[in-house]
């Protein structure tokens, strides 16, 4: 959410920044709507200093014994009181809807995030390792996973309907030790190790801003407020509503594990094979909050995705990293980063990670705010990134290291987290 006192000083920008997000937030409906509620504060605020006026005058006529005077400014006290009551109500409604369209606007992207309409339009900046070239005949994931007896997706689905898995063996024993691995390396980093709630209440998913807008994504809990969380980060925004931080001890950095739910409404037929795009998966994520301030922001940003890249770096796996377009990137984010892994058996790069940095415009949701060297009180910013999202990480992982003989490779850094095993199916 942004302040509203920018919106109205800079409502061309605001403007600007829904175009480019694709977003058809009405920002001078808004700002009409803004006007009525100043408008009506102010009769309600007049109307009150009027009702002490009389009271005053009601004292003051009581002291000089003048009934008349006293009854005829009782009845008029009256008359404002029920004015009040009769307003209140309207005013309180028109309070609510512009809470509501606010939640709607979207925040400012930065000048470096390229200006585009969808991911076509994100733009590579880096790349990282060679695809491998394979003497053999190589196997997608899927069929690498049914070789090595990894998956179980038809019994997955009896239980669970589409977009659902069953990981067996090496592969159930794979998710945890990248689990551990990410969460090893980070607590190794300084950030705050946590295991989340994977349901979170409406506020929660408010403050992260997948709610209202995101809401189809989401599973709920029936006839609690309860939803389940997409990602860590519903949790963790959560986790500090209404809080007011100290500013010395920010940054707060976590590394947080959960299960993460999503509805994946409109993607059908999308992704359909193997574990690609699945309603659960493991993810590990890395959040942050930090001061308000834009160069702070922006280091943090760069630190969240070169942690990332070190931990796929140690997997060996070739990927690139994309500077996401305007209307990729979604509401909230100032500025997002993807990282892409090389997949080869569809011979492109696909989305394994996300970094963006945020401003404000979760802490002003979710109420974080800190209390700074001055003592004044700030919302904070706010930041995020993926540290390993599983089984996903597992597409490339069991095709690039794919061997001749039909075993996979498993990298040096992760054989400590698998009891030190070198392949699988050898
Ligand atoms: N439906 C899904 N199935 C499998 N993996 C998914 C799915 N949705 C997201 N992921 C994984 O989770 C990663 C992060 O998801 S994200 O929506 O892009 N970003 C976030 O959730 C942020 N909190 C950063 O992690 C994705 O890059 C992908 O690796």
């Amino acid at each position: 959410m942004l302040d509203l006192a920018f919106i109205r000083s800079n409502p061309e920008v605001v403007k600007e920044a829904a175009r480019l997000k694709n977003n058809s937030i009405d920002i001078d409906a808004l700002l009409a709507l803004d006007q009525q509620v100043v408008a009506l504060q102010h009769t309600v605020e007049d109307t009150r200093a009027k009702q002490n006026q009389l009271s005053k005058g009601i004292q003051q006529a009581a002291k000089e014994k003048n009934t008349e005077l006293r009854n005829n400014l009782i009845a008029e006290g009256k008359k404002l009181a029920e004015f009040i009551k009769a307003k209140e109500p309207e005013l309180n409604q028109l309070i609510e809807e512009r809470y509501n369209q606010l939640l709607l606007v979207p925040n400012i992207p930065d000048p470096s995030s390229p200006v585009g309409k969808d991911d076509s339009e994100n733009v590579p900046f880096k790349y990282w390792g060679e695809a491998p070239k394979f003497e053999f005949d190589s196997l997608d994931h899927y069929d690498l996973m049914l070789k090595h007896d990894l998956v179980d997706i038809e019994r997955a689905v009896k239980v669970a309907g589409s977009r659902s898995y069953v990981l067996r063996n090496d592969a159930a024993r794979l998710e945890l030790a990248l689990v551990n691995f990410a969460m090893d390396k980070m607590a190794r980093k300084g950030f705050t190790p946590l295991i989340v709630p994977s349901m979170a209440r409406d506020f929660c998913f408010v403050g992260n801003g997948q709610f209202p807008k995101g809401r189809d994504q989401v599973y709920e809990i029936k006839d609690q407020d309860l939803f389940l969380v997409g990602t860590a980060e519903v949790s963790i925004t959560g986790m500090y509503k209404d809080e007011i931080l100290k500013g010395e001890e920010l940054p707060l950095k976590f590394v947080g594990y959960s299960p993460s739910f999503r509805q994946e409404a409109g993607t059908y037929g999308k992704d359909t094979r193997g574990v690609f795009r699945i309603h659960q998966f493991s993810k590990v994520e890395q959040y942050i909050i930090c001061k308000a301030d834009h160069e702070e922001s922006v280091f943090w940003f760069e630190q969240l995705l070169q942690n990332a890249e070190e931990l796929i770096q140690a997997l060996e796996l070739p990927y690139r990293v994309v500077n996401v377009c305007t209307g990729d990137m979604g509401d909230g984010k100032v500025g997002m980063y993807d990282i892409e892994c090389w997949v080869p058996s569809e011979g492109r790069y696909r989305e394994t990670h996300s970094c963006s940095y945020l401003h404000d415009w979760q802490a002003r949701r979710a109420n974080i705010r800190y209390r700074d060297e001055e003592g004044k009180v700030k919302f904070a910013h706010t930041l995020n990134n993926t540290a390993i999202a599983s089984p996903r990480i597992l597409i490339p992982l069991l095709e690039t290291h794919q061997q001749a003989d039909g075993s996979i490779r498993i990298p040096e850094a992760l054989r400590p987290f698998m009891g030190g095993q070198e392949y699988i199916g050898r």
